[in-house]
Formats: structure tokens, C-alpha cells, sequence
């Protein structure tokens, strides 16, 4: 199934006016591929030479303006890592390849390269060469989503919100107060970050128990194709049907001397013990929620266990396992809850699967202006505006669906 987001109204077509101006940056992971690019909405390059002369920087070779700050949107799109080919085609197509930079110090040698990150950066490095002709200008995956994270939290004004009891509700980053947290991405596998600063964090925990587990063991499961249909199924399915409750231990009641409602999991899939059926013989929706839940919940426990480690309060969580799924989200907010007595807080990103893609993508701006013959730096503004399709709400749909973020690009 084509993956790839539907292109914003508009004009989503990178413009040629000052050069190529699109930039792109990609997280290939485990299973699947993220691609942000920008493109100039309208080429209204504000020349910031009038703002200041400080800056003694490289023109546009073939620019009106020297120093611009072009007004464009960030647009995301994703693609499954095993379907890699379509998202080649969908770089060539919209020649965001072409929109790259030239290492300065070998003018004459054609070498355009875009910033990856994720292992597929290595994996898949001779496959862009040989269809693109460009190099992958390699990024650590856990600096990139921090960098996506902390770049979200600062300049994005609704990213963050929490959900519970199926209510949404955004939360105000104080951005003097957004350090220490822990940002658990949940991809393929779980990694599990404290946070300190910009560029300040240290991977202290993780998982195998992950995304790549619930779609993985969910295919087998359940005979589905496609991750849509299995989180599909997982929304019209019940969890009591298979999951072992505490009721069902203890003849309905609840066990109050150690907090547990008799609505507790117990056990999950503990049912399927003893009720002498084969798989075929449960509803493959009620096998997904199970599934979904017993993954959900312990990703929850383990990250409420880390923050307890180090005395977070605030609990992040990216990766596209989430999908803004009510479901997932409710399941790991409860479990946070519920273990921490309420002290820690579960919020999630809008931006949820596009971390590393984010953070691979303003790392160009770390680059020197020496290094690079460059159309536009990679410095992002801190306030990033979030131009959404007035239709769209996260709990009902997929964020790169028709979303982008209106932004403005610095030339250094
Ligand atoms: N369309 C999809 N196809 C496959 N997996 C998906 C899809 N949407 C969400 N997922 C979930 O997201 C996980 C991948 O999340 P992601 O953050 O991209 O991690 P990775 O970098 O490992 O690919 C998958 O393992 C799966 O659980
Ligand atoms: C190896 C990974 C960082 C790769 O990231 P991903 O592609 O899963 O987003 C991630 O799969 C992971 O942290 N796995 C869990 C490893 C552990 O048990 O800590």
C-alpha cells in the first residue's frame, strides 16, 4: 500500500526561484522510512541585509536577495522501509534530490549529498548513490530525535498534548522549563532518552518490545496485511474476550488491598490457557486489542520506571507506533498514571514519527557556511507556525496526512 501522504494543497511543488530550494532529510528505520523536505510556498525572500550587516555571508549564486528568509512549509511523508523504491520515485519525481548542497572545498566535483539519519542511512547508502546520485550525509539516530524533539517543543505551538479518559487536551511548553524529560520513541524497537539540554541526553533504557512486536506478532496473529488493518481491527476488538482479569481470578471482585479493580489485566492473553480454543477459534479483532494493549501497557510501566530512576515528571512519546491511536494513547497514559500515582504525566507529539526526520533535517545548520556552497541554511526558526487542515483531528486520522508546518528558512 502507497504510504505516501497526500500533497497539500497549495503549492507543494519545491519552486525553483532562488536555485533549488527544496531540502530534504530522511530517518530510514526498521520499518519505516520518514522524509521531511521544505519548499518555498512563495518566493517572497525577505532580504534580512537591511536587518543586519553582520553576517558576511555567501550570495545566491543566483538569487535576487543575499541574505533571505524564504517563507515556506515543512512537509512530511512516509514510506515503509520494505517499499523503498516508491520512495525514490517520490524524490525523483518532486526532484527534491536536487535541491542539496556541494561540499565547498570540491566545488568542481558534483558531490550533492542530503542528511540521513536511522540505520538505513547505512544500509541503503549505494541504493540512493546508484538511483539519486547523492550521498547520505550520515546523523546519530538518538541526536536526531532529540534534536527533532527539543525543535518540535520549542517552535511548534500545539505539539504536545496529553490524552486520557478520551480527552485531548495541548499542553504550553514553558521553554525555560522544557529540561530535564524523558522521551521514549516508540519505532521498531523502544528507546528510552533523558533529556537535559540541546545536544545534552543520554539513552538510558529501551526495548525490543515495541512497534516492530505489535505489527510483527499482529501479522501472525491475525492473518493482516497491512498495519492499517491490523490497527483497525485492534479498534472494533475486545481485550476481555482473550486478557485474564483480575475479576476473572477473583470471582468478579476486585483485590483493593493491593489497588487492583477486578477490571484489571491480570494476565494477557491469560484466557486462552485455559479455554481449551485455537487460535482460529477468537475473533482476530479481539486477538489485536490484546495485543495492542499488552504492548501499550508495558511500554508505559517501563517508561514510568525510568522517569522514577532519575525523578522525571514528564514523559514524551514519539515514534509512528502511536499514530495518535486513542487506544495506545489511553493505555500508556493510564499506565503512567496508575504506577506513578498520578506524579508523572504521559504527553505525545504531533509530529510523533517525525523525530529523527526533524532532527536530521536542522542539523544542516550546524554545518559551517565555509563548509558548504549552500541556497539557504538549515536555520530553522524558533517559531515555526502550525498551518493545520482545519479538518483534521489526530485522534481520527494519520498526522502526515495533508499537515505541514509553515515556516520561514534563514540564509545565513
Ligand atoms: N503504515 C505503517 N506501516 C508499518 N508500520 C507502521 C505503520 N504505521 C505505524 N506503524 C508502526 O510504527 C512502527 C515504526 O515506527 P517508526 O517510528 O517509523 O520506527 P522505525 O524507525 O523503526 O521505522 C512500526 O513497527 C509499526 O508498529
Ligand atoms: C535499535 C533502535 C535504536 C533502532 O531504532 P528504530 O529503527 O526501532 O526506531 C531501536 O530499535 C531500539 O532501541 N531497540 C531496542 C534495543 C533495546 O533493547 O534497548
Amino acid at each position: 500500500m502507497d504510504l505516501r501522504h497526500n500533497e497539500i494543497e497549495g503549492n507543494s511543488e519545491p519552486t525553483q526561484s532562488l536555485g533549488q530550494t527544496s531540502h530534504l532529510a530522511l530517518d530510514i528505520g526498521g520499518s519505516l522510512i520518514k522524509v521531511v523536505y521544505f519548499s518555498i510556498s512563495r518566493d517572497n525572500c525577505i532580504d534580512r541585509e537591511q536587518e543586519s550587516s553582520a553576517n558576511d555571508t555567501l550570495g545566491f549564486s543566483n538569487g535576487n536577495c543575499k541574505h533571505p528568509i524564504l517563507q515556506g512549509r515543512l512537509h512530511f511523508a512516509k514510506f515503509e522501509t520494505s517499499k523503498i523504491n516508491d520512495c525514490l520515485e517520490f524524490i525523483s519525481s518532486k526532484k527534491l534530490h536536487l535541491g542539496g548542497f556541494q561540499h565547498h572545498e570540491n566545488p568542481g566535483k558534483n558531490k550533492n549529498f542530503i542528511k540521513a539519519t536511522g540505520g538505513g542511512a547505512y544500509k541503503f547508502t549505494e541504493l540512493f548513490k546508484e538511483n539519486l546520485g547523492i550521498d547520505l550525509d550520515k546523523e546519530d539516530e538518538m541526536d536526531c530525535l532529540v534534536a527533532g524533539a527539543n525543535f518540535l517543543l520549542k517552535a511548534v505551538h500545539h505539539e504536545a498534548y496529553t490524552y486520557i479518559d478520551g480527552q485531548k487536551e495541548f499542553v504550553q511548553i514553558d521553554q525555560n522549563d522544557l529540561y530535564p524529560y524523558l522521551l521514549v520513541n516508540i519505532g521498531s524497537g523502544v528507546s528510552m532518552i533523558k533529556v537535559d539540554g540541546d545536544g545534552k541526553f543520554e539513552r538510558v533504557s529501551g526495548t525490543n518490545v515495541g512497534g516492530g512486536t505489535f505489527w510483527g506478532l499482529g501479522r501472525l496473529l491475525t492473518k493482516c496485511k497491512s498495519f492499517d488493518e491490523l490497527l483497525e481491527l485492534s479498534h472494533q476488538g475486545n481485550n476481555r474476550v482473550i486478557d485474564m482479569l483480575v475479576g476473572d481470578i477473583y470471582g468478579g471482585m476486585d483485590y483493593s488491598k493491593i489497588g487492583l479493580l477486578s477490571t484489571t489485566i491480570a494476565s494477557s492473553f491469560g484466557k486462552a490457557v485455559s479455554d481449551n480454543k485455537e487460535l482460529e477459534d477468537y475473533k482476530p479483532e479481539d486477538v489485536a486489542r490484546s495485543l495492542l494493549r499488552m504492548i501499550s501497557n508495558n511500554i508505559g510501566q517501563i517508561s514510568y520506571l525510568n522517569a522514577l530512576r532519575f525523578g522525571l515528571k514528564r514523559i514524551f512519546f514519539g515514534g509512528f507506533f502511536i499514530r495518535g491511536q486513542p487506544y495506545t494513547m489511553d493505555t500508556i497514559s493510564v499506565a503512567v498514571h496508575f504506577w506513578s500515582k498520578g506524579e508523572a504525566k504521559a504527553m505525545f507529539l504531533q509530529h510523533e514519527g517525525f523525530l529523527g526526520a526533524l532532527g536530521a533535517y536542522v542539523s544542516y545548520a550546524k554545518h559551517s557556511i565555509d563548509d558548504l556552497v549552500c541556497n539557504q541554511s538549515m536555520q530553522l526558526p524558533v517559531s515555526a507556525s502550525y498551518t493545520a487542515d482545519p479538518n483534521y483531528n489526530p485522534l481520527n486520522g494519520d498526522f502526515n496526512d495533508n499537515e505541514s508546518i509553515q515556516c520561514s528558512v534563514y540564509a545565513a
